[in-house]
């Protein structure tokens, strides 16, 4: 009799929380949508899709959900391959067992709950780069990456000309996995939907009264 296979264990999961927020002019993960922070909606709808959730941000950021933090090894807030670079670097130091880091960013509360099942099942590629997709449109701040980059990835971010996503993932194989947009009384939404403005506060909003 063969022993039934293993489920596939599920990657850590990192927040991206090390932005400026400038556009919003404050810290958007703790603006509040119903009775939670866009930051407390991220989590719950992350949590049952990773091994554990590290909060991407300076030491000293607000942390009421207790959250295990984890600083940009690269200062000066030069973008979110700051934090990308800081988790595959703690899963090394950590000797952790994952093969891909799940990163997700604090400002977009309406995080698909199969996104990383999907990520993971419609990625054929094992060394890819996954990351998802609506509505022709790539979020690459949704992404597995994986923990193979790192070194590539710390080279590249030590030229200061390197700081886009896009520019790095052109130096690696890339898969997109395209998500619905999810019809609704109010409109389309786009799950990927990220709060950058007080406007799309207010978008965000109307949405999840009618989610919630
Ligand atoms: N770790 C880390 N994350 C970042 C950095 N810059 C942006 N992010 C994260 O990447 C995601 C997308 O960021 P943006 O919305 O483009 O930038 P932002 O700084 O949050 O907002 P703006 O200042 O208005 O552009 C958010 O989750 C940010 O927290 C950075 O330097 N380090």
């Amino acid at each position: 009799m063969t022993a039934p296979a293993a489920p596939p264990s599920k990657p850590p999961g990192l927040i991206l929380a090390g932005g400026k927020s400038s556009r919003m002019g404050t810290d958007k993960a703790f603006l509040t949508i119903g009775d939670d922070t866009i930051l407390a909606h991220v989590v719950r709808r992350l949590l049952p899709q990773v091994s554990e959730i590290t909060l991407n941000a300076p030491m000293g950021f607000p942390n009421p959900l207790g959250l295990r933090l984890l600083p940009d090894p690269v200062p000066g807030q030069i973008g979110p391959l700051a934090g990308v670079l800081a988790g595959l670097l703690d899963i090394q130091a950590r000797s952790l067992e994952a093969t891909h880091l799940l990163t997700v960013p604090s400002d977009s509360p309406f995080v698909p709950a199969d996104l990383v099942p999907r990520l993971e099942a419609e990625a054929g590629d094992p060394n890819a780069i996954v990351i998802a997709a609506s509505d022709g449109r790539d979020h690459p701040v949704f992404g597995l990456w994986p923990v193979s980059i790192a070194g590539d990835l710390e080279t590249w971010l030590s030229d200061p000309d390197n700081r886009r996503i896009m520019g790095f993932l052109e130096r690696h194989r890339m898969e997109t996995v395209e998500f619905q947009m999810v019809e609704t009384r109010q409109g389309v939404l786009d799950p990927f939907l990220n709060i950058n403005t007080p406007e799309d506060l207010q978008e965000a909003r109307r949405f999840a009264e009618e989610l919630s």
